[in-house]
């Protein structure tokens, strides 16, 4: 079954870019920005990635994103996550991230999209990887700090494929970012959001009801409402299940309790991602791993979930074609 993972082309459509910060740049970027990191060495702060809930995890991300300062740095971390793309046959990906994370610490809003776009571009010709843009905001501060956010990314917006919220779930429902979501929409971005990680189910409805969004990023949380089961598969409503994440932050405690496969069957449109890959052990190839090994998932299932990112993706249509039958290639029905 590794093997054939490792073949199956995949697509990507869960990853912020600041969670693919693996531990060994995070200590070159502090000595090339003079940053001095809380940790005696790379092995120290692996030992601190052990988490109980969302919120412990979310501090040492936010934490870990204070080395990056410059254009440059954006650019490595984001072509260190396309070499891992390359390494796990991911053909397409959805790439988020946070820049509220980094203006309030004062780096240009430029200098983040600027690095992480050119990395998009020598992607695409170096490893024919097509990828998107999605810029999420932070549901931990207020409407007007993304609002903002959304004005500072006008003169980008070519670049940016669609608008997520992210961050703590708990405490900071849907309806906070209604206006904002509204006016996102009005410019023509796509709308995904964050909801039924940790929190109810309730989040699910509200965000499709009130932010309209085109997918559900987790959602796992739907398994707690058959009425939401069923109008998810009646809507084709996809889901960017997060399957490593969800045991490192204890929303199934062993992954033989995942509802990824039951939602499968029930023809509900899940995917599978990695969401912070450099904080919860593993990227594309160890999610599916780890999936089919604990739920004894057939191949069948496997080309299940690839097709489901296809046709959940942002991609052209023609991308979304081609795509396609790279995956028919390696397995004929
Ligand atoms: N899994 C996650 N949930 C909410 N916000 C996040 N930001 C990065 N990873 C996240
Ligand atoms: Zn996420």
């Amino acid at each position: 079954m590794k093997r054939f993972i490792q073949q199956l082309p995949k697509v990507e459509l869960h990853l912020h870019i600041e969670g693919s910060l693996e531990p060994e740049l995070m200590f070159e970027l502090a000595k090339r920005n003079g940053i001095s990191l809380p940790y005696a060495s790379v092995e120290q702060l692996k030992q601190a990635y052990q988490f109980d809930s969302l919120q412990s995890f979310l501090d040492l991300y936010y934490q870990g994103a204070q080395v990056l300062l410059n254009e440059q740095d954006f650019f490595d971390l984001t072509m260190a996550y396309f070499k891992r793309c390359q390494a796990n046959n991911v053909v397409h990906c959805e790439i988020m991230f946070d820049p509220q994370t980094h203006t309030a610490r004062g780096v240009d809003f430029a200098t983040v999209i600027n690095g992480i776009h050119k990395a998009q571009q020598q992607a695409l010709t170096q490893f024919n990887i097509s990828s998107e843009l999605i810029m999420c905001f932070l549901r931990h501060l207020d409407e007007a700090d993304a609002i903002n956010t959304l004005d500072q990314a006008q003169p980008y917006k070519p670049l940016i494929k669609a608008v997520g919220l992210d961050s703590s779930e708990m405490g900071h429902p849907p309806q906070k970012f209604e206006r904002v979501f509204a006016l996102a929409k009005a410019q023509g971005y796509r709308l995904v959001a964050h909801a039924g990680e940790e929190g109810p189910a309730q989040n699910i409805w509200d965000s499709i009801e009130l932010l309209k969004v085109d997918r559900i990023d987790h959602g796992v949380r739907a398994s707690d409402d058959e009425r939401l089961m069923d109008y998810l598969q009646s809507q084709q409503m996809p889901l960017t299940v997060c399957p490593l994440s969800n045991t490192k932050l204890k929303v199934f405690e062993h992954m033989a309790q995942h509802n990824i496969l039951t939602m499968l069957q029930k023809g509900i449109c899940v995917t599978v991602n990695s969401d912070d890959p450099a904080y919860f052990g593993g990227y594309m190839n160890d999610n599916f791993e780890a999936i089919a090994d604990a739920l004894a998932m057939t191949r069948e299932n496997l080309i299940q979930l690839s097709h489901n990112a296809v046709d959940a993706s942002f991609a052209s249509d023609e991308r979304k074609h081609a795509i396609k039958q790279m995956i028919l290639e390696v397995s004929p029905r």
